[in-house]
């Protein structure tokens, strides 16, 4: 990766679009998903946080046409990082698709988690890493036990919001938003999960925000990974899922090769995160 610019970008990325049959076809396939996953645990309802950032959002509106306005529900989670913007659109989903929801703040469970370890103090630097990242991871894991609270008193199935993307590189907290029951949207990668959301009749402003973890503030995935999404999803379909070199993948979409490399990291170091936690073999 070149040192100059902290987002790599492709000269040429791949056009991943979906024809508008084929954004069809992934409705209908992932809405029967959605209405299989709840038949199979025997329950009538689900839930999911609402981020106003367009996975959750997506995720929410096929959740609604699998299972209709009353028997989804969602959870504003807002934190001290959160954007009032975002908090405000994750309001605005839940009323334009009239399901109930609840506001909860997050932060002072946090502070009193911070505040029960004994040697984290009350005046810590939580602005570098890796505290950075573990008091962010931990905002989003507060947010995980919320949507089982709300799953085990409703007798729901909680609806996760990945897509194909973050899961290929670990861009999810394990055990934070990676804790669900299932995730609709993850055979698409991020491009497809923005055309998918114009499709279904998102509107355009939560289509096209740019993506956000939001666990510390201004915080941008394109950042975070070094990489945008238009190039990351070029590389995860030629190389990573797909069967192009090193070399083919550096010539086809004119970017450097420790770019791919990069990527492929960020792959291969997540692994663990897309399996069941190992145990050893039995033993006789
Ligand atoms: N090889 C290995 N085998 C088994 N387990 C391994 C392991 N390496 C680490 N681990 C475990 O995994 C932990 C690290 O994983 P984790 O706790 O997830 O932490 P980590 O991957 O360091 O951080 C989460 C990343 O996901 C991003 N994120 C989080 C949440 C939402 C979004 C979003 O897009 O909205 C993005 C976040 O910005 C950050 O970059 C380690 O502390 C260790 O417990
Ligand atoms: N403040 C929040 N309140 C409730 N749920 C949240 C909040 N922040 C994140 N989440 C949950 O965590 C998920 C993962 O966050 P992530 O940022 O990857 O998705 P997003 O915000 O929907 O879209 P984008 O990646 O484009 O920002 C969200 O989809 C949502 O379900
Ligand atoms: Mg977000």
């Amino acid at each position: 990766m070149s040192e100059s610019s902290s987002v790599e970008r492709a000269g040429e990325p791949l056009d991943l679009s979906l024809s508008a049959a084929e954004l069809e076809r992934h409705r209908e396939h992932i809405v029967a998903f959605i209405r299989n996953q709840l038949d199979a645990a025997g329950v009538e309802e689900a839930v999911l946080g609402l981020s106003g950032g367009i996975d959750s959002t997506t995720t929410a509106y096929l959740a609604v046409e699998a299972l209709g306005a009353d028997s989804v529900h969602g959870l504003v989670l807002p934190s001290e990082v959160n954007r009032d913007r975002n908090m405000s659109d994750a309001e605005r989903v839940a009323e334009t698709l009239g399901i109930s929801y609840d506001v909860i703040e997050i932060e002072p469970i946090v502070d009193a988690m911070l505040t029960a370890v004994p040697s984290v103090n009350a005046d810590a630097d939580t602005s570098s890493d890796p505290l950075k990242t573990a008091v962010g991871n931990l905002r989003v894991r507060t947010r995980a036990v919320l949507n089982y609270f709300a799953a085990n008193r409703r007798q729901a199935l909680v609806l996760g919001t990945g897509n194909r993307s973050e899961a290929l590189v670990g861009y999810f907290t394990k055990y934070g938003d990676g804790a669900v029951d299932c995730h609709p949207i993850a055979n698409l990668y991020k491009q497809q999960v923005r055309q998918l959301a114009k499709h279904l009749g998102v509107e355009d402003d939560l289509a096209e925000k740019t993506a956000s973890a939001e666990m510390w503030s201004g915080q941008t995935d394109a950042e975070e990974l070094g990489v945008d999404y238009d190039t990351l999803d070029s590389i995860l379909a030629l190389h990573v899922d797909g069967p192009l070199s090193t070399s083919a993948t550096v010539r086809t979409l004119d970017v450097d090769e420790d770019l791919i490399e990069h990527v492929r990291e960020l792959y291969e170091r997540s692994a663990h995160k897309r399996q069941v936690p190992p145990g050893p073999e039995p033993l006789y």
